[in-house]
């Protein structure tokens, strides 16, 4: 039987400020991937978005970015890249995408594992059996965001979803990606390279709600990691007062 795919898993957002939810969506995905045998999750990746990418209430990508390394001090496989967010601009997921293959590209041919056969390690690194392939991990919003005229480019889309495949956590209020992805021809061709999730405990965390929350002086425990409510407290991130300004 051919040995499982090695997958690395990208999650791009705002993470303004990253939630149990979004930790919670690698762990969903971790266990789908695995059950299949064809896929060995080994690596979760969090990028935060650019500040350059201008969100009404958005933090700098300082603040979020120490939130993130906070919320990971529990987790032994997602790593915060701040790659994303440290560029002079705003970048397409797919840019961030092709950054993040051509780093693990990089270390694999630097460093290949003893058992890879010489010829195939001087091969385009694709080409190696043990290379792990990135995917990018989203909600169902996010992949619902594809049909929204003008936001992202068509060929993005079908590179994103022809060469690196996404992982689909389904959440309330968004769109069913089944049907969503049966309405569009570009994500049926590649249906094989979506890999639909659901998150059976049914939930509405986000980071809208936890910005609100904050803002009405409202607890947010249990929904965000402890150490990350104690740096929102003191550095005073969303409260009424920051938000208005
Ligand atoms: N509760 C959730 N269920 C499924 N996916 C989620 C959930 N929360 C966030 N995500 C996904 O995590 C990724 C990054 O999300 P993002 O930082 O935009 O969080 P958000 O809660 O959607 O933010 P906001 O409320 O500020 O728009 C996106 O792909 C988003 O769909
Ligand atoms: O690549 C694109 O064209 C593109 C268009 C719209 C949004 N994105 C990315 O999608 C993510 C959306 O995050 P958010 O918080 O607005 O849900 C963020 O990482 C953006 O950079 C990417």
């Amino acid at each position: 039987m051919a040995l499982p795919q090695k997958v690395v898993l990208l999650c791009c957002g705002s993470f303004n400020p990253i939630t149990n939810m979004h930790l919670r969506m690698f762990e969903l995905a971790r266990d789908a991937l695995d059950a299949t045998g064809r896929y060995k999750v080994v690596g979760g990746i969090i990028s935060p978005v650019n500040d350059a990418y201008t969100k009404p209430s958005l933090v700098s990508a300082k603040h979020r970015s120490t939130m993130i390394r906070l919320a990971l001090q529990t987790s032994d496989w997602i790593k915060l890249d701040t790659w994303e967010s440290e560029q002079e601009s705003w970048l397409e997921t797919l840019k961030v995408l092709k950054h993040h293959r051509e780093s693990i590209e990089s270390a694999f041919n630097a460093n290949p594992p003893p058992d890879t056969p010489t010829k195939k390690r001087k091969l385009n690194s694709n080409m190696s059996p043990g290379m792990p392939r990135i995917k990018l991990l989203c909600g169902a919003d996010l992949l619902s965001s594809f049909a929204e005229p003008g936001l992202w480019k068509d060929q993005d889309i079908e590179e994103i979803v022809g060469k690196y495949g996404i992982v689909c956590i389904t959440r309330a209020n968004a769109v069913n990606p089944e049907n969503f992805i049966y309405d569009s021809d570009v994500l049926t061709l590649h249906r094989e390279n979506i890999h639909i999730v659901t998150e059976w405990i049914h939930n509405e965390i986000s980071s809208t709600k936890i910005r609100r929350a904050l803002s009405r002086s409202k607890s947010i425990k249990y929904l965000v990691q402890d150490p990350v409510i104690e740096y929102i407290k003191e550095n005073r991130l969303y409260s009424k007062s920051t938000l208005d300004k």
